[in-house]
């Protein structure tokens, strides 16, 4: 059935709008139609069917013609209970899904064969050739739910030779320069078996204009850019407008939650104009906004609207984890978690400034503590490369400062931007709107974040945590909260309490760390953390830009002919050259209380068998093993019922009945 949805998708489509064109009048009437289920003639069933989806975990608006609106009346959700009872071990594999075979050989390469709740609902609701917004948590697979059917579509028309080509056929649009080449990567990794047919190119604001040029000389089938690139290309006629009306059949947009937040809602409307009615629009998000709802009613048409929230409760590992203590002690706290190994490793360390991430760099490599910084003042090579050899366990630390500006700060500078006179330090933060260090990007097997500072807001929080507890992996978050950051992390609790439904507190207190452990390291740490200049701070981070420069160019170059040679160049290198003191870097037995190392020793024995430190090839690349279903993030949905998914056959039936319903209409 998907597959035979799939078979004429996207010309199908073509004909629905023209179609629907005269129903339709504008995108914010088709947006507010497809909102309005509950008041159609299905409403008793639409209202059977929320609740049931909302068991489920999964909510389904809109989609025009009958959408998701059962026609079955309250029955449907009794029914759906028990007959899933049968079914809660069902899975989706991709054969089911109906994907053309080269994708599927990728994907075997990869060694994925079953799809995650956000893929196997988003999967054939695109491949029908629907506007579909979905919002599915941080780390549950949402990348492949789109380029997936997208690829699927694209080599079809290909085969049958209608590919137009005046244009890109599909743009998907990501908020920052890594996600491009993060997805550019992806898409390319799918499309390995089928390389001549379909080209994807990622271009970015940092390329000059001939490199764009070049890149979209052909032109490419799919282009990964940013909403300010594209923008930019479109002025400057790099792209023509009536091209793209012409060719452009698809339009993505990734990590939409963070879109307008990157200063990128001029851009896109600049764009609006040139996407021709036919063209099916996706919005992926891992948060609810109202940005969200701004980009569905400006891009979107009659949108199917897929909403996957975890069930149940997180694993114990995975409740998030905080820790009260003064702004002064943070180091000495972050230190008896690291020195005396009370967190799993990897752990990706959020600060919210340069200069403190260069403070907590030199404080933890005086106890002998290496760790790497990774920072919008980078250059991008370093920058993906940093994060290619921590994927590949070159290093356990990385500290990380995350885009932390909250949404009025970005929108105060764009602003400044709009300024006639612009100055050079302006311009170079404008460009630095597009650097997103952190956000959206596939870490893998990050075992523990950790927030040294808080994040400015709760969408941030979630953008963060979502770096763990990835791909089949559990994970576990631990914030360092002091007095002053109470007022953000209540709003956080907030936050966690509506998505989980609860009255009590949903982050609980690191249960690992005794008075005793602090007291013991405390005077070192405060002895080294004085030693830690503001000069010494400057010095480290004008090196370590010099450096990364010096390799950026290099490891361009060399890292696109030997991927392999990860660990060639060390981002995690001494910042100084003075040797680090016995007694700093080894801890003396007796300060150490028997519960802490009673502590350190669970944790170490569950590293232990977990098997971390000899990966095999699979769990290296991050596919396969992790801990229970219910940490998990590609599995933690039930897109088909809380006490059982719901049966295959009744799916089915209502994709028939949907079908059955656009004939009729
Ligand atoms: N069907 C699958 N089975 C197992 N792993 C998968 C599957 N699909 C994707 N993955 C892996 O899951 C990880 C997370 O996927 P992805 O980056 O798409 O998540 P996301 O939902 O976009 O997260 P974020 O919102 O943080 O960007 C990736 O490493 C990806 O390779």
């Amino acid at each position: 059935m998907a597959a035979a949805a799939a078979s004429s998708s996207m010309a199908k489509r073509k004909q629905r709008k023209a179609a629907t064109e005269q129903e339709v009048e504008n995108h914010d009437e088709a947006t507010v139609a497809a909102e309005a289920g509950p008041e159609n003639d299905g409403h008793t069933a639409h209202a059977a069917e929320e609740a049931a989806a909302a068991e489920e975990g999964v909510e389904r608006e809109g989609g025009g013609e009958g959408g998701a609106e059962g026609e079955e009346g309250p029955d449907a959700a009794a029914r759906g209970g028990e007959e899933g009872k049968e079914e809660e071990e069902r899975e989706v594999s991709f054969d089911e899904l109906g994907l053309d075979e080269q994708l599927k050989r990728a994907l075997r390469k990869k060694g994925l064969d079953k799809a995650t709740p956000i893929q196997r609902e988003a999967i054939p609701l695109i491949l029908e050739g629907k506007d579909v917004v979905a919002k599915a948590k941080t780390g549950s697979g949402k990348t492949f739910a789109y380029l997936l059917p997208m690829l699927h579509e694209l080599l079809k028309l290909s085969a049958e030779g209608r590919i137009r080509k005046s244009a890109p056929n599909v743009f998907i649009l990501v908020p920052t320069r890594e996600l491009c080449q993060q997805v550019h990567n992806e898409a390319s990794s799918l499309l390995e078996f089928c390389t001549s047919k379909l080209k994807v190119v990622q271009v970015n604001a940092s390329m000059s204009d001939k490199d764009i040029k070049v890149a979209l000389s052909g032109p490419p089938n799919i282009l990964v850019t940013t909403p300010a690139c594209v923008a930019s290309c479109i002025s400057k006629g790099i792209i023509r407008g009536s091209s793209i009306k012409e060719s452009l059949s698809m339009m993505i947009l990734d990590e939409a939650d963070l879109l307008l937040s990157y200063r990128c809602e001029d851009d896109i409307k600049a764009l609006v104009p040139h996407i021709p009615r036919s063209c099916q629009s996706i919005l992926m998000s891992a948060t609810s906004s109202a940005d969200i709802e701004k980009l569905t009613k400006l891009l979107l048409h009659n949108p199917f609207i897929l909403t996957l929230t975890e069930v149940g409760h997180a694993k114990d590992d995975l409740i998030p984890k905080n820790i009260s203590c003064d702004a002064k002690d943070k180091m000495l706290y972050i230190l008896v978690l690291l020195k005396l190994e009370l967190i799993q490793k990897k752990v990706l360390i959020f600060v919210n400034s340069i200069d403190s991430a260069f403070k907590l760099r030199l404080f933890l490599e005086k106890f002998g503590i290496r760790s790497s910084v990774l920072n919008a003042e980078l250059p991008q090579n370093s920058r993906l490369h940093i994060i290619q050899a921590f994927n590949a366990r070159l290093f356990d630390y990385l500290i990380a400062t995350d885009d932390n500006k909250s949404k009025e700060e970005r929108q105060a500078n764009k602003g400044n931007k709009k300024d006639s006179r612009v100055s050079r330090k302006q311009l170079q933060q404008t460009l630095d709107a597009e650097f997103g260090v952190v956000r959206g990007i596939d870490f893998k097997n990050v075992f523990t974040v950790v927030n040294y500072d808080m994040p400015p807001d709760p969408a941030g929080y979630v953008h963060r945590v979502g770096r763990t507890g990835r791909a089949n992996k559990t994970g576990a978050s631990i914030s360092l909260v002091s007095p002053k950051e109470n007022g953000i992390f209540e709003d956080i609790e907030n936050m966690l309490k509506d998505v989980e439904n609860r009255d009590t507190s949903c982050i609980s207190p690191f249960p690992l760390l005794t008075k005793n452990a602090v007291e013991s390291l405390r005077y070192r740490a405060q002895d080294v953390a004085r030693s830690v200049t503001t000069r010494d701070i400057k010095e480290a981070r004008r090196q370590d830009i010099k450096n990364e420069i010096l390799n950026s160019e290099k490891l361009k170059a060399h890292f696109d002919e030997n991927p392999r040679d990860l660990d060639l160049l060390k981002h995690d290198k001494l910042l100084s050259n003075k040797e680090i003191p016995a007694h700093l870097r080894d801890v003396p037995e007796y300060l150490i209380d028997p519960t802490t190392k009673e502590a350190s020793n669970v944790v170490k024995l569950s590293r232990a068998a977990m098997d971390i430190d000899k990966p095999r090839r699979r769990k290296r690349m991050g596919f396969k093993g992790g801990s229970g279903r219910s940490s998990d993030p590609l599995k933690t949905f039930s897109a088909e019922g809380k006490s059982r998914r719901r049966g295959r056959k009744e799916r089915d039936g209502e994709q028939d009945r949907r079908k059955r319903k656009k004939v009729e209409s």
